[in-house]
């Protein structure tokens, strides 16, 4: 078998190196609007399935391939969180973010030509409550600007973080245990 990383994240990319997985990559650019009434974990696996779905049409002669897509979305209160159009987006979500607690869905599909599945990891995050000035200093740094929700959880927004509930992992981008279980059904 012959694995496939169908994304351009780099945290993805080391979870999956950290896990002790090996993997080739190629990366996909699709349209990330979300349907009318799409739910997070129907929205996050439908693109993860569209990423992985591209990459396996690529290879039509490869058919020991299995290829990994993923997507991950921030939701606080049925609204889904993308990635911030600039610095002002960001400090709109940091501040619906402070003091409380939201959801991070990461979707996941593994697919193959024989055989396709999808999975949704949601891990609950906690911010404590942040100042004007914490949210504009860390907005200054750029950290969010690339980041589903304005943040990145394995980086400067830790001080902001006391407690997650579930898997760290899929905060960051890849819910690991999941993906390392899934594959053994390949
Ligand atoms: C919440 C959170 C998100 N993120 C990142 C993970 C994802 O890379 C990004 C969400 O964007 P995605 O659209 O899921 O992924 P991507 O655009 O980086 O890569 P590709 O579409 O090619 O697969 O946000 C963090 O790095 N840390 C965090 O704490």
């Amino acid at each position: 078998m012959r694995l496939i990383l169908a994304s351009a994240s780099p945290r993805r990319r080391e979870l999956l190196t950290q896990a002790g997985i090996v993997f080739t990559v190629e990366t996909t650019d699709i349209d990330e609007s979300q349907y009318p009434g799409e739910d997070p974990v129907s929205y996050t696996t439908r693109l993860a399935r569209e990423k992985a779905q591209i990459v396996l049409a690529r290879h039509p002669c490869e058919h020991d391939l299995v290829v990994l897509g993923a997507d991950t979305t921030v939701t606080l209160d049925n609204v889904l969180l993308g990635k911030p159009t600039g610095a002002a987006d960001a400090v709109v979500m940091l501040r619906a973010l402070s003091g409380r607690a939201h959801q991070v869905v990461t979707g996941i599909a593994l697919l193959s030509f024989q055989k396709a599945v999808t999975h949704a990891e949601t891990t609950s995050v906690f911010f404590q409550a942040m100042t004007e000035h914490e949210i504009a200093e860390y907005v200054a740094t750029g950290e969010p600007m690339d980041k589903a929700g304005a943040y990145g959880i394995q980086g400067g927004a830790a001080r902001f973080i006391p407690r997650i509930e579930g898997d760290y992992s899929n905060v960051v981008g890849l819910p690991i245990a999941a993906v390392a279980n899934l594959l053994k059904s390949f």
